[in-house]
C-alpha cells in the first residue's frame, strides 16, 4: 500500500471508531431525551394533582403558593434540560454523518507530544478517555487551522498565548462516514477543497463555509475588539458568509451570556432573509433576529401614513426620468439622507422646544373639550429646561386629569340618561357583576333606582371617554404629521434653520415637493426615517437596550441618516457593518456614509477589515465584472476557471426571448438560473413573454423565497444572492446609459457563479465599451 493509501486507511479507521462512539452516545442521549420528554408531559398533565391546593387560611394559601412554585420550577428545569438535550442530539446526528472536516497537528513549545486536533461543527468528548475526539471549529485552538500555514503558529487560550509549530494541515471531504477526499496542504486553507466547494452548483439556500474559512475572513469572524467593525469587500468576497459564521462564533464564545435573540441582522429584503435562513441551524445554532429596515419602519410607523418602500422608490428612480418632479425628487432624496438634514431636524427640534409644536383638539362627542390652543399654552407654560419628551408626558398627565374633571361633570348630562336606557342586557349584567365584585353595592342597593342610575352613569361616561383616554395615552394629541409638514411649509428663517450645503432655491423646491406628497398622505421613502426620528425625539425615543450585536449587511444601501438612527436605537450594541460601495444602488447612498458612521462611534474602538478576494464567480467572470467598475479596484479572483462571459446583440426583445427559450430548453443543466432585468416593470413584461414557453418564477418585492430553476428578477432584488447562471436581459444603452446605473449593472453581473450571458438590442451600454475584448466572447461578431 502506498504511503498515501495507508494514511487514508488509518484515517478511515479512526473515523469508523469515532462514529461508533458517537452513535452510542447518540443512543444514550436519545434515551435521555425521551425520558425527559415524558417527564414534561406527565408534569403538565398532573400539574394540579401534584399540587396541594388549600386556601383555607393565610398559612395554607402560602403553602399552596410554594407548592405551585416548586412544581413550576421542576417543569421549567425539565423543559430547559430537554432543550439542551434536543440541541445535543441534533448536533450529534450531524456529526455522525460528517464527524469532522479537518485535522491539524500541533506541537506546543516545550512539549514532547504532538497534539492531533480534529475540527468539526461541534465538539465531541470521549467520556471514557476524557479526550476531545472532535474540537468545535470555534474553539480557541481551532483558529490555528484558519490562521496559519505549516510552521510557527500560536493561538490565544483562556490562560494566555500558546506558541508552537503547526506540522500538518489536512482536509477531509466525508460523506455518510466515508472519506471521499483528503488533502494535505501547506497553504492557509488549501485551494483544492475550496475549488471543490466553489465549483458546485448553487442552491436557493446559502451554505456554511466553516471548512474553508479564509484567514482574512477569520479575522472578521473572531473579531472581539471593535465596538464598530466595518467590513468592506468586493462582490462575492464572503461578507455575508463571514457575518453569519461570526454570529455562530459569538453564540459559542459567549454561550453563557448571549442568546440568539440578542443579535439582530438587518438584511436587504425579505427574500434574502430566507436565502440565509439555513446557515446557522446547519451549524447547530439558532437564527438571530432577522429584519429589514423597511420592516422596522413599517412596524414603528403603523398605518399613520402610506409609507413608500425602498423598492418603489427604486422603481421610480429607474423609470420616471421623464416625469416633471424627477430631478427635484432626486435632490430631495439625497438631501434627506444626509447627516446635514439630520442637523436640520435637530435645529427644528430646538425651535419646537420654544414654539410651534402642533397639537390636535381633544374631541368628545363631536365637541372640542380641550383645544389645541389650550394644550399648546399648557405645554409652553412648562419649564423650558425640561426636554420636549418630558413636557409631552406632563401634558398627557394634565390632559388625563382634565378629563377626570370632565368625566364628573358629564355624568349629569342628558345623553347619559338616554344611553343608560339603551344599555343592552349583557352590558347591564356585566356592569352589575363588576360593581358587585368591587363591593360597591349589594343586590339590595342595586335595587335602589337612584343609586343604580348614579352608578350606571359612571359606567356610561367612562365607556364613552375610554377611546379619548386611549388616544391621549398614545400621545395622539400631538399632530405629528403636521409637525413634520411644518418643517417644509414654514419659512426657514422663522424656524431658525440653517440649511446647508444646498441652496435656498433647492430647499424651496424640496419643500414644495414634500408638502405636496404629505398632503396626499404619502410619505416618500426618503422621508420615512427623518419623520420617525422626529416623532421618536418628541414622544420619547424607544431605544433597544437588549440587543447586544447589530449586523448590517449591504450597508452601502443605508443613508447616513439611517446609520445615525440605528446608532440611536441600539445605544449599547456592537455593530458589524458590511458593504461594497460599488454595489450602492439607491438614490440616497452617499460615499460619506461610512465616514459618518465612524464619527458616530467617535471615541469608541473602530476596526476596518477589507476583503479583496472574490470567491463567488469564476476567474473569467470576476475579471470581466471588475472591468465594469470605473475605478480600478483591487479585486483578486479565486483561481477557478470557466467560460468567458458572452455578449450577444439582438435585433429586438423577441429575438432575445427566443434565444433564452432555446438556451433553457436545450442547453442548460444548471440548478439556478436568473434572468435579471433592470426594473420590475421590465421583469413583469419578460415574464409574460416567457411564461408559456418555459417554467419560470417571477420575483417581486413581496417574494419571500425563490426555488431552484429559472427566476426572473429585477436587479435590485437580486442583491446578496447568487445563481449558477445569470442572463442579463437587455444591457442596451437605453437601459444602462447613464453613469448612475453603473452600480446596478455591476451588481447584476456579479450575481453569476459559473456563467454570464448578456443580451442587448440596438446599442450596448457604455460600461461594456471599456471592457478589454479579450475578457469576453462577442458571439454577435463570431456569428456575424
Ligand atoms: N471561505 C469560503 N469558502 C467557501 N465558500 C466561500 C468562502 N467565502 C465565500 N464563499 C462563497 O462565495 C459566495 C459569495 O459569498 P457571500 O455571498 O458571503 O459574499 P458577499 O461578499 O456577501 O457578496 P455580495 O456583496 O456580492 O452579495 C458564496 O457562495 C459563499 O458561500
Amino acid at each position: 500500500m502506498s504511503e498515501n493509501k495507508q494514511e487514508l486507511h488509518t484515517e478511515q479507521i479512526r473515523i469508523n471508531q469515532v462514529i461508533e462512539k458517537m452513535k452510542s452516545e447518540l443512543a444514550l442521549l436519545e434515551q435521555q431525551t425521551s425520558t425527559v420528554k415524558s417527564d414534561i408531559l406527565s408534569i403538565r398533565r398532573n400539574f394540579w394533582e401534584d399540587v396541594t391546593v388549600n386556601m383555607d387560611d393565610a398559612v395554607e394559601a402560602g403553602e399552596t403558593a410554594t407548592s405551585i412554585k416548586q412544581q413550576a420550577e421542576f417543569l421549567s428545569e425539565r423543559e430547559h434540560r430537554h432543550k439542551h438535550l434536543h440541541k445535543d442530539v441534533k448536533n450529534l446526528r450531524r456529526l455522525v454523518e460528517t464527524p469532522y472536516f479537518a485535522r491539524i497537528d500541533f506541537k506546543e513549545d516545550g512539549e514532547q507530544d504532538i497534539e492531533r486536533i480534529y475540527l468539526g461543527i461541534a465538539s465531541f468528548l470521549d467520556n471514557e478517555s476524557d479526550e476531545f475526539l472532535v474540537y468545535d471549529w470555534r474553539a480557541p485552538i481551532s483558529s490555528l487551522y484558519y490562521d496559519y500555514s505549516l510552521g510557527p503558529a500560536k493561538f490565544t487560550a483562556p490562560g494566555g498565548t500558546v506558541t508552537g509549530e503547526l506540522q500538518l494541515k489536512r482536509q477531509f471531504i466525508i460523506k455518510d462516514g466515508i472519506i471521499e477526499g483528503m488533502f494535505d496542504t501547506g497553504l492557509t486553507i488549501g485551494d483544492e477543497l475550496l475549488q471543490e466547494v466553489l465549483g458546485k452548483q448553487s442552491n436557493a439556500q446559502m451554505k456554511s463555509i466553516v471548512a474553508t474559512i479564509q484567514k482574512e475572513q477569520n479575522k472578521i469572524i473572531r473579531n472581539e475588539k471593535g465596538k464598530l467593525l466595518i467590513v468592506q469587500g468586493a462582490a462575492g468576497s464572503g461578507k455575508t458568509s463571514a457575518a453569519l459564521q461570526r454570529v455562530a462564533f459569538l453564540l459559542y464564545k459567549y454561550r453563557e451570556t448571549l442568546n440568539a435573540e440578542e443579535i439582530v441582522l438587518f438584511s436587504p429584503n425579505p427574500m434574502f432573509n430566507s436565502y440565509i435562513r439555513n446557515v446557522l441551524p446547519e451549524l447547530g445554532e439558532e437564527n438571530m433576529q432577522q429584519t429589514t429596515f423597511q420592516q422596522y419602519l413599517e412596524f414603528s410607523l403603523g398605518d399613520s401614513f402610506h409609507v413608500e418602500d425602498p423598492f418603489s422608490q427604486m422603481e421610480y428612480m429607474l423609470t420616471a426620468q421623464h416625469e416633471q418632479d424627477y430631478e427635484v425628487r432626486k435632490k430631495s432624496a439625497k438631501y434627506k439622507s444626509s447627516i446635514q438634514f439630520l442637523h436640520v431636524v435637530e435645529q427644528y427640534l430646538t425651535h419646537l422646544s420654544n414654539e410651534n409644536l402642533v397639537f390636535q383638539d381633544i374631541v368628545f362627542r363631536n365637541e372640542v373639550v380641550i383645544s389645541t390652543l389650550e394644550i399648546s399654552d399648557y405645554f409652553y407654560s412648562l419649564d423650558k429646561q425640561l426636554s420636549i419628551t418630558n413636557r409631552v408626558k406632563l401634558t398627557a398627565t394634565w390632559l388625563l386629569s382634565e378629563l377626570k374633571k370632565l368625566e364628573k361633570s358629564e355624568r349629569k348630562k342628558e345623553w347619559v340618561e338616554d344611553e343608560i336606557q339603551y344599555l343592552d342586557k349583557e352590558e347591564y349584567q356585566f356592569y352589575f357583576q363588576k360593581l358587585s365584585k368591587q363591593k360597591r353595592f349589594s343586590q339590595d342597593t342595586f335595587d335602589d333606582f337612584e343609586r343604580e342610575q348614579e352608578q350606571l352613569s359612571i359606567y356610561v361616561v367612562k365607556r364613552a371617554l375610554s377611546p379619548v383616554i386611549k388616544k391621549i395615552k398614545r400621545l395622539d394629541f400631538l399632530n405629528m404629521k403636521a409637525i413634520y409638514q411644518q418643517l417644509f411649509t414654514l419659512n426657514q428663517n422663522d424656524l431658525h434653520l440653517t440649511i446647508s450645503p444646498i441652496t435656498n432655491l433647492d430647499w424651496q423646491e424640496i419643500c414644495q415637493y414634500t408638502s405636496k406628497h404629505l398632503n396626499n398622505n404619502h410619505l416618500p421613502y426618503e422621508d420615512a426615517t427623518p419623520y420617525l426620528y422626529l416623532k421618536e425625539m418628541i414622544e420619547g425615543f424607544k431605544v433597544n437596550t437588549s440587543v447586544k450585536y447589530v449586523f448590517i449587511d449591504e450597508a452601502q444601501d443605508y443613508s447616513s441618516f439611517q446609520f445615525a438612527f440605528l446608532k440611536h436605537l441600539f445605544p449599547n450594541s456592537r455593530f458589524t457593518v458590511l458593504g461594497d460601495i460599488n454595489q450602492a444602488i439607491y438614490a440616497h447612498h452617499s460615499h460619506t456614509g461610512i465616514e459618518v458612521l465612524k464619527n458616530l462611534f467617535n471615541g469608541e474602538s473602530i476596526e476596518t477589515i477589507k476583503l479583496t478576494r472574490s470567491y463567488r464567480s469564476t476567474k473569467q467572470i470576476i475579471e470581466f465584472t471588475s472591468a465594469i467598475l470605473e475605478k480600478n479596484e483591487e479585486i483578486e479572483p479565486f483561481n477557478r476557471n470557466g467560460q468567458k462571459p458572452i455578449i450577444l446583440e439582438k435585433n429586438d426583445e423577441n429575438e432575445i426571448i427566443a434565444q433564452i427559450v432555446d438556451k433553457i430548453k436545450n442547453n442548460s443543466t444548471y440548478k439556478t438560473t436568473a434572468i435579471i432585468c433592470k426594473t420590475q416593470k421590465e421583469a413583469n413584461r419578460v415574464f409574460d413573454l416567457l411564461k408559456d414557453s418555459i417554467e419560470v418564477e417571477l420575483i417581486d418585492k413581496r417574494s419571500n423565497q425563490f426555488d431552484s430553476g429559472v427566476v426572473i428578477i429585477p436587479a435590485y432584488l437580486a442583491k446578496g444572492i447568487e445563481f449558477d447562471c445569470v442572463i442579463l436581459f437587455n444591457a442596451s444603452y437605453e437601459q444602462y446609459g447613464s453613469e448612475e446605473t453603473r452600480n446596478l449593472f455591476y451588481t447584476a453581473c456579479t450575481r453569476a457563479m459559473h456563467e454570464l450571458l448578456i443580451f442587448y438590442t440596438m446599442e450596448a451600454t457604455p460600461f461594456l465599451a471599456n471592457i478589454p475584448e479579450e475578457l469576453y466572447i462577442n458571439k454577435t461578431k463570431i456569428e456575424g
